[in-house]
């Protein structure tokens, strides 16, 4: 039995996903809260975008303990909470509490539910969809069973350190922070959410972006403990040192990039999107973050940097993505002499893979787009002579957040 004296809020994005969210709870969470005898504190439905956080917040003021929230809906409403919750100071009840930790039952209500699926792997398409699949985490709550905490990748957006006033921004992902293709697809496709409702609207976002590249100097970051960047090598199927580490542990990578997205907790993007299988298939055992790049450089037939280049690209860059929805087996890409892709040889990899503690993502002045990046979802703009600096980060025992699986 779960606690019955804890607080519970139990809270729905009305407009997630295809808009059911508020059916579900009625026909299936709160029937079965009743039935096992657990008790609401606060239940609630988002009124408008950025509410999610401000409930959660004024809920931890107010009562006392540790507070559990049954969330119906997708990886945007968490990605508020915790950005409402990480960068503010609570009052009322938790004013001299150092931090406080949020148990989290996930519903899945979402369009994508990486976060979901990441966890509770679907077995087919039709598991989606049926209640007993989007029931998994609240039956894990209800018998009481294990939580696992959530890595955090805390990026912080600054401003040229010569600018007269030097503003940076902090925002935090519990799935993805990305730049280049990535970004723009979800820069995109926000504006396509009326039009196609469901995860099509990423595919169409990704045809219109398909060519672009995106100039960038690239700083990984060594992990806290080992102090090291891994490359996954996929010959030996293990991650091993990148080759090119500094005396600090750092890696420079130079652009331009068709791909940049990295990711903690999920091993997919999309029920079947699977972009940073080795999340699942190799557990890490620090704190770090999956990395996955794409440099059309790489390519042995690449001489110079044209559209007619980039158009020729967009079919390699089409082939990773692809290769990502057929369990991940983009990893295993790689460039035949005369510049094919195929999954066999001994040719450089199509993408590197890598698992690091953070990266730094400095776009070129001039390119516009390199400037976009996006943390699970919500779309930032890197200003001109700018950076982006993100990190890994495990919350401290006893603060953070823990989602019963
Ligand atoms: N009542 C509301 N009215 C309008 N927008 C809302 C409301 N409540 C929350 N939102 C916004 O809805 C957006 C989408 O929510 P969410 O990300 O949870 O679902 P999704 O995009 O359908 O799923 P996923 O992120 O899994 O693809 C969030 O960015 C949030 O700000």
């Amino acid at each position: 039995m779960a606690m019955a004296s804890s607080p519970l809020l139990v809270m729905h994005n009305p407009v997630c996903g295809n808009g059911t969210a508020e059916a579900f709870f009625n026909e299936y969470v709160f029937p079965r809260l009743e039935e096992a005898n657990v008790q609401v504190t606060q239940k609630m439905a988002t009124a408008e975008a950025g509410h999610a956080g401000t409930i959660v917040f004024e809920f931890l003021e107010r009562y006392e303990g540790n507070v559990t929230v049954i969330l119906g809906s997708g990886d945007g409403t968490l990605h508020e909470i915790i950005n409402a919750l990480s960068l503010v100071a609570l009052k009322g009840v938790r004013e001299n509490v150092l931090s406080s930790s949020v148990r989290v039952v996930l519903v899945p209500c979402g369009t994508a539910n990486a976060l979901y699926c990441s966890l509770f792997k679907p077995t087919s398409m039709t598991d989606l969809e049926s209640p007993a699949y989007k029931l998994k985490s609240l039956e894990a709550f209800i018998r009481g069973s294990n939580v696992v905490p959530l890595t955090l990748a805390v990026t912080t957006l600054s401003s040229p350190p010569s600018s007269k006033q030097h503003l940076s921004k902090v925002v935090v992902s519990a799935v993805v922070t990305s730049t280049a293709l990535h970004a723009s697809i979800l820069h995109d496709s926000e504006s396509l959410r009326k039009e196609v409702p469901d995860i099509e609207r990423f595919k169409v976002a990704a045809r219109n972006n398909i060519t672009q590249w995106y100039s960038s100097h690239v700083k990984l970051l060594p992990t806290s403990s080992a102090r090291a960047v891994e490359i996954y090598d996929p010959d030996k199927k293990i991650f091993v040192t990148h080759e090119e580490s500094d005396d600090h542990g750092i890696v420079d990578v130079y652009g331009p990039f068709a791909y940049f997205l990295s990711t903690v907790n999920v091993d997919r993007l999309e029920p079947a999107f699977r972009i940073t299988p080795l999340m699942s298939d190799f557990v890490s055992s620090e704190v770090s973050l999956d990395l996955v790049m794409v440099r059309p450089h790489r390519d042995p037939t690449f001489v110079m940097d044209t559209i007619e280049a980039r158009n020729a690209f967009a079919e390699k860059s089409n082939a990773v993505l692809t290769a990502a929805y057929q369990d991940g087996n983009h990893i295993n890409l790689r460039y035949t002499d005369d510049g094919k892709i195929t999954s066999e040889g001994t040719g450089s990899t199509v993408i590197e893979y890598i698992r690091c503690g953070g990266w730094e993502w400095i776009p070129d002045d001039v390119d516009e787009k390199a400037h976009l990046l996006c943390s699970d979802g919500a779309i930032f703009s890197i200003v001109k002579g700018g950076r982006a600096v993100c990190r890994a980060a495990s919350p401290a025992d006893g603060a953070g957040f823990l989602v019963y699986v």
